[in-house]
């Protein structure tokens, strides 16, 4: 490495000491702290994303400040990859030694070592180039201007300032432009919204729909994503939107309010009432990249119908294979193919069993990874179409290359020969499906203007699709334990096969359940050993929930519980 390069490393890293007595890691979304512990991790990351540029021929790398639905005094930092994907898991270890380096000396060898290690070109010809982005956090300002110093230690590397923009319009922009495409915001809610436009004007004539139904309320989070819709609504055409929480009216980011809450807790957020009886409402995450629909039942309680990810899941599936098979319908015309595109359905364990057996009942094939959007992703992307999703409402759908070309030429071959027939459409829509969802990553506003047009497509309210299926009754709990990493699981964690004995333990308290289902993970995101059960009723799901509980205490010791 150059003189010159050492030195600027050496001087600028030492205005960003790591806080002391901290440890940091990379985690299931990247870091999260107080903010105020973490303006040398973001500027270390800056260096991290410069790195992962020039390691990548410099392709443009993300970088966001978000800690999505954690409170509003916390912030956090994470990379998206040239796809618009999360960073490659390969060099999270890297990140969390960069993350923990004592002093500027420390920092400075390990960049050395793995620029050797990895081949980094540090002189190539071009520079390392980074999108900047932050959520509304007001500690977002100060720790972008540490990730720009920590990208300009970097000889020539440059940085692109987005602004405020939610975390899956920066992975949308890192992946266009590496695509060679338009990348703008603009762009982005130019696709969104015509892409949408598309799907409404393909809407079968005999589709019915209510006059209540035409209203669709938006839970904000007093976040990004309220401020942001308010922009793409104005672009849309046959669809109210109202969006409540949006951060205007003094509401505190994710307090009482937002996607993760309402998914939680099962009551309405703050802004919503009696008085939203039967109206179609949506809740959005900190950082718009998770989306849960809601309805009130009753004036009575401030309970609500939950529509979760599994459910958002299952909608696309079913208009998926709907399309899929329009399109595949043999004898309408002479354009016929042999083609069978692979559809793939991935969840997590989390995901209520109903909606798997639902799923399957369908005939899809149905497939599980561990918690993570960035497992779910990458097994999503082995099929055509992958659709995925965590049952908290972070999820998309994602089309192969091939798979597209090849419906390209299909709705090509169709309109020579039978333009505007229903097998045309079908192909029609699923081109729209593929600008209209956000491929890249999960994406709040693009998935919830692809719930609304299916919705429209099939004449259905928000009851006719909570319908669909009648959810397990489930339970979540935290066990806090002295060392989390003494459980270890196998099967996408659906088995615990480390303590020994604790699995034949839980199986044989599942057992006295009907419809029992449990299992036991360490959080990825959180101290603590996670505990998921189900059954038949609910009081059967909380006596299980608390029983592994126990177990887990008794394997593992506790602090507290
Ligand atoms: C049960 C649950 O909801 N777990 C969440 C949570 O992970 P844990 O590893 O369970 O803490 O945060 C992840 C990142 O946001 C999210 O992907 C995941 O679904
Ligand atoms: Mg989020």
């Amino acid at each position: 490495m150059k003189e010159q390069q050492q030195s600027l490393l050496l001087s600028s890293s030492a205005r960003f000491p790591p806080p002391q007595g901290v440890r940091l890691s990379y985690g299931t979304a990247g870091f999260r702290a107080d903010a105020g512990l973490l303006q040398s991790t973001v500027y270390r990351v800056g260096i991290l994303a410069a790195l992962r540029s020039l390691k990548l021929d410099c392709s443009v790398i993300g970088l966001m400040i978000t800690a999505s639905h954690n409170k509003e005094s916390d912030n956090g930092v994470k990379i998206a990859d040239p796809s618009g994907g999360m960073l490659s898991q390969h060099w999270e270890p890297f990140a969390d030694a960069l993350a923990n380096a004592p002093s500027p000396q420390h920092l400075l060898h390990l960049i050395i070592e793995f620029v050797e290690k990895e081949n980094i070109p540090l002189e190539g010809a071009m520079p390392a180039q980074i999108l900047l982005g932050r959520d509304t956090r007001p500690s977002g300002e100060s720790l972008l201007e540490a990730a720009k110093q920590g990208i300009s230690s970097i000889l020539g590397a440059v940085a692109i300032d987005m602004g405020i923009v939610t975390t899956p319009q920066l992975h949308w922009m890192v992946r266009a432009r590496n695509k060679g495409v338009k990348a703008s915001e603009l762009d982005y809610f130019e696709q969104l919204s015509s892409s949408f436009r598309c799907l409404m004007d393909l809407i079968p004539s005999g589709s019915t729909f209510n006059e209540v139904d035409y209203k669709l309320v938006v839970d904000g989070a007093n976040g990004v994503g309220g401020e942001k819709l308010e922009v793409l609504k104005k672009r849309l055409d046959g669809l109210a939107i109202e969006v409540r929480n949006s951060g205007k009216d003094g509401g505190v980011l994710n307090e009482g309010v937002g996607a993760d809450y309402v998914q939680k807790e099962k009551v309405v957020p703050r802004g919503f009432s009696s008085q939203d009886i039967g109206i179609r409402c949506a809740s959005l995450d900190g950082d718009a990249d998770r989306l849960v629909y809601f309805s009130v039942p009753s004036e009575s309680s401030s309970k609500i119908d939950l529509v979760d990810g599994d459910k958002m899941l299952s909608l696309f599936a079913v208009f998926i294979k709907e399309q899929l098979s329009i399109l595949n319908k043999e004898g309408h015309t002479d354009v016929n193919s042999d083609y069978q595109p692979r559809l793939g359905v991935i969840q997590t364990a989390y995901a209520n069993g109903a909606s798997t057996d639902y799923l399957r009942r369908l005939g899809l094939e149905v497939l599980f990874t561990p918690t993570g959007v960035k497992y779910l992703h990458e097994k999503a992307a082995e099929y055509d179409i992958g659709i995925y999703f965590e049952a908290n409402g972070h999820g998309t759908i994602v089309f192969s290359e091939s798979f597209l070309c090849w419906l390209e030429s299909r709705n090509y071959e169709l309109s020579s020969v039978v333009k505007g027939s229903e097998q045309q459409k079908a192909a029609l829509r699923l081109l729209a499906v593929s600008k209209l969802i956000n491929q890249a990553v999960g994406d709040a506003l693009s998935g919830l203007l692809l719930v609304e047009a299916i919705l429209r497509h099939m004449g259905w309210s928000i009851h006719r699709w909570t319908e669909l299926y009648q959810d397990l009754p489930s339970r979540q709990l935290k066990v806090k334990v002295v060392d989390r990493t003494a459980v270890v699981t196998a099967n996408a964690e659906t088995v615990a096969v480390r303590p020994p004995g604790i699995q034949e333990a839980i199986n044989a308290e599942t057992a006295k359940y009907p419809q029992g289902r449990s299992f036991i993970r360490p959080s990825g995101t959180e101290d603590v050993i996670r505990v998921y059960a189900e059954a038949s009723t609910q009081e059967a799901a909380d006596s299980l929930a608390n029983s592994v509980a126990k177990l887990v205490d008794q394997f593992l010791g506790f602090s507290s519980s």
